[in-house]
């Protein structure tokens, strides 16, 4: 019979971060991946889970500490090499109950088994001279100007903290850094069609799961994501951050309407959409992906939810004559309100690719206006905190759309969130604003009659 190897949480952890290397890849998806590959235990699966991310967030901080004592160029250096040193880096500065004869010795272990004797000899006087030299931290780096030693020490890319500082300022900005480098907590929605409040919160008492109430009626915060997993599976929960559900609620669905979402997958808010429609009347899902329809059409029915139906295409391409009275158009975006809960992503994105989704959003913006029918709703929302994605894409459709109005919710939404002032019906969210909750921004609009 053949035998299962089986490999610890490092090991795990180096797969998954040289992996997450390439453009298209996924730190959630990869370690996800390797951690089922491989049966890991849940002690190697919460450390690797810790590494990957804890790497992810802090690579600027690590690395600069790195080159202190790396004398070669880091950037030209084989991915296997870089990502044993920052395991190494991140357990002996960041992890307390890993001695740090352990943390060198298993990473010069890793170093032999993927590059040889050469670079095991290179990773264990590198993380010997780390480990020897506490005193030298980030902030006792030399650093050319104070942007970047702000980057160093927060570990974000000075390009993205440079727009930040001069549209929030520093204290917001470090607010903003100081989240994205916490471990997020996990946000739940109650399933409204399956259960209700109460008797969540008695199964949430009876299975020992700890909450935090969010100011909206069906959403909770969690830490213990792991004992909620078997509600979800039975589609009483979904997850979904509280910040998620400000664009459904701004599009305040009707029972019985047509709701049209065109960036649908994986389905969050068509799922809302849905239970605040208490299942009546139609939602149609548009995402240009068919694999992730399929994710949508098989959560609704573990949800049972009968209102949804899915069309894979490119939404600029959705032919008029569904005549819906409502449009979600939850466009993709940068994502930078997500970093807490995207590590890798704030090293992927840069100012050119948020040109590109600029100019995609405008064109499905601008295709939505021609979907929509006189009288009808249409909601706006990224998970940027970009303005050039938000308020400034929205200013320009207003310009060349005069037939739209920006309006105010009918009632204004619960909740600790505020319409920004001097702009109605607009939302934007930062990060560590509210407790739990991730960064967004969100936009009501009405076609005039
Ligand atoms: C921000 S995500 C949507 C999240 C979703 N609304 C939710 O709450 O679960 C953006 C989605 O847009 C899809 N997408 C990107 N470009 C698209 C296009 N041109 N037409 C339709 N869908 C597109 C992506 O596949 C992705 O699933």
């Amino acid at each position: 019979m053949q035998k299962k190897t089986s490999i610890n949480a490092r090991e795990i952890a180096l797969l998954t971060l040289v992996e997450c290397e390439r453009e298209e890849v996924k730190s959630e998806q990869a370690l996800h991946r390797y951690l089922n590959k491989y049966k890991t235990a849940r002690n190697d699966s919460a450390l690797a889970t810790e590494l990957v991310n804890g790497i992810l967030r802090f690579r600027q901080s690590i690395d600069s500490i790195i080159t202190a004592f790396y004398h070669h160029k880091l950037k030209k250096a084989s991915p296997f090499l870089v990502n044993i040193l920052r395991i190494g880096v991140y357990q002996l500065r960041y992890l307390d109950r890993i001695p740090d004869w352990a943390a060198v010795s298993q990473c010069v272990d890793l170093a032999r088994k993927y590059k040889g004797q050469h670079i095991a000899r290179i990773v264990n006087g590198v993380l010997r001279s780390v480990a020897a030299n506490p005193q030298k931290t980030v902030s006792s780096l030399e650093m050319q100007n104070p942007l970047q030693q702000l980057a160093a020490a927060t570990s974000h890319p000075e390009w993205m903290l440079e727009r930040w500082m001069a549209r929030y300022g520093e204290d917001r900005t470090r607010r903003v850094t100081s989240y994205n480098n916490t471990p997020p907590l996990f946000g739940l929605r109650i399933n409204t069609l399956k259960t209700n409040k109460e008797a969540m919160l008695k199964a949430f008492a009876d299975a020992s799961v700890e909450f935090i109430e969010t100011g909206l009626p069906s959403f909770l915060l969690t830490k213990d994501f792991h004992r909620t997993e078997p509600f979800i599976t039975l589609g009483l929960l979904t997850v979904q951050n509280p910040v998620q559900a400000l664009p459904c609620l701004l599009l305040d669905p009707e029972e019985g309407e047509t709701v049209l979402d065109m960036c649908a997958a994986p389905g969050g808010k068509s799922t809302f959409l849905a239970e605040l429609m208490h299942n009546s009347g139609k939602v149609i899902a548009v995402d240009r992906y068919p694999n992730k329809c399929r994710t949508i059409r098989e959560r609704a029915s573990q949800m049972a939810i009968s209102v949804i139906t899915t069309i894979d295409s490119d939404a600029r391409n959705v032919p008029a004559g569904i005549s819906p009275a409502k449009i979600l158009l939850d466009a993709p975006c940068s994502g930078t309100g997500v970093l807490a809960r995207r590590p890798e992503l704030r090293w992927k994105m840069n100012r050119e690719k948020i040109t590109q989704l600029v100019a995609l959003q405008e064109s499905l913006l601008n295709h939505a206006a021609t979907l929509l029918p006189a009288g009808g709703v249409l909601v706006y929302s990224t998970c940027s905190i970009e303005e050039e994605e938000n308020m400034l894409q929205i200013d320009r459709f207003l310009q060349k759309h005069p037939e739209f109005i920006a309006e105010s919710h009918p009632r204004g939404l619960p909740g600790p969130c505020h319409e920004l002032s001097g702009h109605p019906g607009a939302y934007l969210t930062l990060p560590g604003d509210h407790e739990g909750f991730d960064g967004g921004f969100a936009q009501r609009l009405r076609k005039q009659a």
